[in-house]
């Protein structure tokens, strides 16, 4: 009789195993068929699976647990055996009671203290706020998202990824308007120091974002001293003409502990506190950034961290504009250094990578 389905498939029989072989009917190959496909996304799945808990980098599961987990005190433990002495006891930002009624003394001038910069200090954190907003402080969970400015966010499309996080941490001049596809447009917190400020701060930025100056040198004081006082601006002492005009909301501004520059210096990359004038060396604003949220998330995601290799001289290092590892050349900073420290917190599962590295 003929197939009325009009494709019999011949396949071996378990009923009769001496006779000639069986005709199976229409349903029984659709169903073959289904479980075959079935199997097939079964199979793609646990490979999927298997490559991501393979990498530390995981990127094939990052929403999931970000939103599902919340591992309190393991950023602490794994970051106790990176960082000697470790603790959260510092404050984020600078705070006036320090230099007001305290004056607690700092070991080392900027960037790694603020030793000769106390009477500017005063009258900057008398015009700044230093707490740490009680919508972030209060966060059942801080789920951390660092994000770079490598060029491997582009095309990366990470955006929606990125606005997952509780805490969004963007640097220096790096834009959201145009990029929220690959980068996002949440932004709880950008660092920044005056050469790197964006000149327009209110379109890159939240109205609540908070607005972290680093400070390298003491004109960087002085130059958020006379934006936000209006004070007449001092052009000498930068290395990069900073904006003249800044219209952000002084509310927003706070002023990053030195401290944290102290340990990324000292403890992730065995920089000497003092150098001698020709050696000098210095902590990317990235890596500083990841060290602040080792010291406030309960979990740290990056991306778009990691710079090409030193002999490829065509590509292009940001995600938003086309230089190359040569604009760097006199940026004392050691990145092949820095990708180590970054390996190391990597293989130790203390934070995670949502771009390649
Ligand atoms: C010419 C120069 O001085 N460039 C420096 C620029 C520049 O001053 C600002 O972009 C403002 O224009 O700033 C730096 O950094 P930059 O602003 O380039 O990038 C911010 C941080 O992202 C990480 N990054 C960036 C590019 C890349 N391919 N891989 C990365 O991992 C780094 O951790 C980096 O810190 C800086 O502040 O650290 C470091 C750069 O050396
Ligand atoms: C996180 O560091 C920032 C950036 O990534 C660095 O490239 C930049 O380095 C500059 C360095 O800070 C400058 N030193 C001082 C004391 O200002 C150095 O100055 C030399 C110079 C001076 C005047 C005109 C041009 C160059 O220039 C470095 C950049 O070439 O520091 C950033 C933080 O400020």
């Amino acid at each position: 009789m003929e197939d009325p389905g009009g494709s019999c498939e011949v396949t071996s029989g378990s009923r009769d195993e001496s006779s000639s072989p069986r005709v199976t009917p229409p349903l029984a190959i659709k169903m073959i068929k289904s479980r075959g496909k079935i199997l097939g996304v079964l199979a793609l799945f646990l490979v999927m699976v298997w490559y991501s808990i393979s990498r530390e980098d995981s990127f094939y599961f990052p929403l999931q647990e970000n939103k599902t987990t919340c591992p309190v005190g393991e950023v602490e433990k794994k970051a106790a055996q990176l960082i000697a002495n470790y603790t959260r006891d510092r404050p984020l930002f600078l705070q006036l009671k320090d230099y007001f009624w305290v004056r607690t003394p700092s070991l080392y001038e900027l960037p790694y203290g603020t030793k000769g910069s106390e009477d500017v200090l005063l009258r900057l954190l008398s015009v700044t706020s230093y707490a740490m907003p009680e919508s972030i402080q209060s966060l059942k969970c801080r789920r951390c998202a660092v994000v770079g400015n490598g060029h491997r966010l582009r095309n990366s499309s990470m955006g929606e990824t990125i606005n997952t996080y509780d805490v969004v941490i963007r640097l220096n001049n790096a834009p959201v308007h145009g990029y929220e596809q690959d980068v996002g447009s949440k932004t709880t917190m950008r660092l920044f120091y005056p050469e790197s400020a964006h000149f327009n701060p209110r379109r890159e930025n939240d109205p609540d974002t908070l607005l972290v100056l680093v400070p390298f040198k003491p004109m960087d004081f002085q130059w958020l001293e006379a934006i936000l006082n209006d004070k007449k601006r001092v052009r000498k002492g930068f290395w990069k003409q900073p904006p003249l005009i800044w219209d952000a909301n002084p509310e927003q501004v706070r002023i990053l502990n030195p401290y944290y520059m102290e340990v990324t210096a000292a403890k992730l990359l065995n920089l000497p506190m003092k150098q001698p004038r020709k050696v000098k060396q210095k902590p990317t604003t990235g890596l500083l950034a990841i060290t602040l949220a080792l010291h406030f998330c309960d979990l740290v995601h990056i991306a778009g961290f990691g710079y090409p290799d030193s002999a490829d001289k065509k590509q292009t290092i940001h995600y938003y504009e086309q230089i190359t590892l040569k604009s760097m050349a006199t940026s004392e900073h050691n990145v092949s250094h820095e990708a180590l420290a970054i390996k190391r917190m990597l293989e130790l599962g203390l934070v995670r990578n949502l771009t390649y590295f």
